[in-house]
């Protein structure tokens, strides 16, 4: 990865937030025997800045409410962000109305976790291919669009004769193939994958992490993976952002954050994975319980469950530094060395 190069996503200091506050009652606290009025927030992504570059597998993990769809979301425009910057190819895109972000739609295409839940049931395979060529290149005739359909159905390996059938008549791997033609229709450069193999069986998982391999060498796609599971994406990333309660704490390289985890949450994510060959499994054991986004904590958002965490932790939120070879941690202990 040439970190010189242009990036083709930029985020800088994104927040998004969810106001959650319930209905007129729930609106209020007694503070000192009086009402008080409160909103309920959501901190689902809270300053998250990083770069992914031109052909690179970039993948986010972390454990379920961490903001992680949320980020892919808000990536994708699909999410407005209260605050930061979000650049594609160069150009701001984060403050576009609905019609400018259109050919920038075009050039990035996601892909979500439940394909039964994001094909429409109603709509026949061909039908639910057509519909981004009917958006993107009104100009096609049909004969055209047929032949890009056939084209890329047998691409992801779903036979072309079957465009007739409806979601519900394939297993969830071809289903999740399905999805995955539909973003390579409009030709895109860049692909958001949110959770796109969790639903599956494991054997399954493997051929459509493949199908995006093969995807990605024949077109230079550049991806952004998002999962929970580090064990699927850590041999296939360029790099990993580890994200908890909304804040990135490591990017590393994809194979060094296997061999060498620096920040304490990475090292819990990855000893939680059996490995063939280790008789007993060294899981870490977090401390207390997950803290809630609606309450983040001061200072570094982990150091509740931080069994490295010191006073410093509890006060000063960490800035992520480099720690060796293009890996950037954001961690106390680590900066200062008490982290080993
Ligand atoms: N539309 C919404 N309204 C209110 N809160 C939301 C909304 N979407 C997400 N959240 C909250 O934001 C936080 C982050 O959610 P998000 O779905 O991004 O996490 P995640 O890491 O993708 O988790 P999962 O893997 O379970 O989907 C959670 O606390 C979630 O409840």
């Amino acid at each position: 990865m040439n970190t010189q190069a242009k990036p083709l996503l930029k985020l800088e200091d994104v927040y998004k937030e969810f106001d959650v506050t319930g209905g007129f009652w729930e609106q209020f606290r007694w503070e000192n025997g009086r009402p008080v009025r409160k909103k309920a927030i959501v901190k689902a992504v809270n300053g998250v800045t990083f770069d992914i570059y031109q052909g690179e597998t970039f993948s986010v993990v972390g454990e379920s409410g961490c903001g992680k769809s949320t980020l892919a979301r808000t990536v994708t425009g699909l999410l407005q962000p209260e605050c930061g910057k979000i650049f594609y190819d160069g150009d701001r895109i984060d403050d576009l109305s609905y019609s400018q972000k259109t050919p920038y739609k075009k050039r990035m295409q996601m892909v979500f976790q439940d394909p039964y839940a994001s094909l429409n049931p109603r709509f026949t395979v061909r039908k639910t291919l057509e519909e981004p060529l009917f958006f993107h290149y009104p100009e096609l005739t049909r004969e055209q669009r047929l032949d890009r359909i056939a084209e890329v159905m047998e691409q992801v390996g779903v036979h072309p004769a079957w465009a007739e059938r409806f979601p519900h008549e394939f297993s969830g791997g071809q289903r999740q193939r399905i999805s995955i033609a539909r973003a390579l229709m409009v030709d895109p450069e860049f692909i958001v994958a949110d959770e796109p193999v969790s639903a599956l069986d494991v054997s399954v998982q493997a051929q459509i992490l493949n199908l995006f391999m093969e995807a990605q060498e024949k077109r230079g796609l550049t991806y952004m993976f998002i999962t929970h599971d580090l064990s699927v994406v850590a041999h296939i990333s360029t790099r990993v952002a580890v994200m908890y309660l909304g804040s990135l704490c490591e990017l590393s390289p994809g194979g060094e954050i296997f061999n060498n985890p620096r920040h304490p949450y990475t090292k819990a994510l990855l000893s939680a994975i059996p490995r063939l060959g280790e008789k007993k499994a060294k899981h870490i054991r977090l401390k207390g319980e997950v803290t809630s986004p609606l309450h983040l904590p001061s200072g570094c958002v982990f150091h509740k469950r931080c069994t490295y965490a010191k006073e410093i932790c509890t006060q000063e939120i960490p800035t992520p530094f480099t720690a060796g070879d293009n890996a950037a941690v954001a961690c106390h202990g680590v900066e200062q060395g008490w982290v080993g």
